[in-house]
């Protein structure tokens, strides 16, 4: 069991990453000269063996970005360097790099053993079913290489496509929302196997996706995206608890957003002083997770009223009014309250100053 440590600064707790083997600087692109830009300024590196997400709501630039690092499109402006070396100009098929979209592309004709064959095209022709063979069983299904794709389940064919993916030995693959046509069951064990097959391999992997908790599973880095900006990119964790801005806070999950006064480690907001980080003076804005909000029992008249509560079995979330404001809590389901129950609200945990 790790403990998160929630009053460390991001960079402080920060394990070492891995030497980068993709960096993207300044990358912009528009589609047409009226449009405002598609892509802004976003920057980033990927280490080797990395996994990052680019996470946010649809039409934000995530693709188009994806789309630049394969060489579908050319940026305005930036610059993507591949093992030192600026791949700009190189044609996408020079770049080596597999890509997995959500729609598998498996050609339906081929059996699934020829289907994976088929991206070792540079061997000869004698080796290719042996080593199909290989990645099939990397993805557990060696089993089922006669077989034609639509005698597949959807996660099957997925693992299929990835499968064919890596036996092309590339040397970065991406994925552009390859979870999202498996229903939620298939898609929570996929993911996982995914994840662990990538990692066994050592692949370097950039997924795209605007499911926060996709994101935050899968991914050693989170960058989150808005309106072609990329906010913030850092580890899962601390793009949760340490989002730098109001946006981020709430893409990624619920949460209170508190206007305060600061002096230095504390806030005075309408929840009472707050403990904040970083130190700040003056006018402030902080994020508090509703799972750092504790409940208790007031006495009528005091604290704040239940208004709304979802029961989800290990947990509840409440909705709750005081002085005209709303907060959200989220309590372990152990002890709960009543709609119009009276409670008093403790921060439990120290709230993030956010940027904007
Ligand atoms: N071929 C295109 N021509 C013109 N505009 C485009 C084109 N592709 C994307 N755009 C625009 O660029 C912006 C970014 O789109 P992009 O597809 O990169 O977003 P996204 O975050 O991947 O969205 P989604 O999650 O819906 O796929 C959007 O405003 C979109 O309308």
């Amino acid at each position: 069991m790790t403990t998160l440590n929630l009053n460390a600064t991001p960079q402080a707790s920060a394990p070492q990453r891995p030497a980068p083997l993709l960096s993207v600087s300044g990358l912009s692109k528009r589609y047409r000269s009226r449009d405002p830009l598609a892509v802004e300024n976003v920057g980033f590196t990927l280490g080797n063996g990395e996994i990052l997400a680019l996470l946010g709501p649809s039409g934000c630039g995530k693709s188009t970005t994806l789309r630049m690092i394969a060489g579908f499109e050319h940026p305005e402006a930036g610059d993507i360097v591949l093992r030192g070396k600026s791949i700009l100009d190189q044609p996408p098929q020079q770049r080596r790099i597999g890509i997995v979209f959500q729609d598998y592309a498996l050609f339906p004709h081929m059996s699934l053993g020829h289907n994976v064959a088929f991206a070792m095209r540079h061997l000869p022709k004698a080796k290719r079913a042996a080593r199909a063979r290989e990645w099939l069983d990397m993805v557990g299904l060696a089993d089922l290489a006669e077989r034609m794709p639509d005698e597949l389940s959807g996660g099957q064919q997925q693992r299929v496509a990835l499968a064919r993916t890596l036996a092309a030995e590339p040397q970065l693959v991406l994925l552009d929302e390859p979870f999202s046509n498996l229903d939620a069951a298939l898609r929570e064990s996929t993911r996982k196997e995914v994840r662990q097959l990538f990692k066994a391999a050592g692949t370097s992997v950039i997924l795209v996706t605007h499911d926060q908790a996709e994101a935050l599973s899968f991914a050693d880095q989170v960058g989150v995206m808005h309106a072609g900006k990329l906010i913030q990119v850092d580890r899962p964790e601390q793009v949760y608890q340490h989002p730098a801005t109001a946006f981020v806070a709430e893409f990624l999950g619920h949460t209170n957003l508190l206007d305060g006064d600061a002096d230095g480690e504390i806030a005075q907001t309408a929840l009472g002083p707050v403990a904040i980080t970083p130190a700040s003076r003056g006018p402030v804005r902080v994020s508090l997770r509703p799972e750092h909000l504790a409940l208790a029992t007031a006495p009528d008249g005091h604290g704040a009223t239940v208004v709304e509560r979802e029961f989800r079995g290990h947990d509840c979330f409440y909705l709750l009014e005081q002085h005209g404001q709303r907060f959200c809590a989220i309590t372990p389901s152990h002890t709960l309250w009543q709609i119009g129950e009276q409670v008093s609200l403790e921060p439990q945990r120290t709230a993030t100053v956010l940027q904007y």
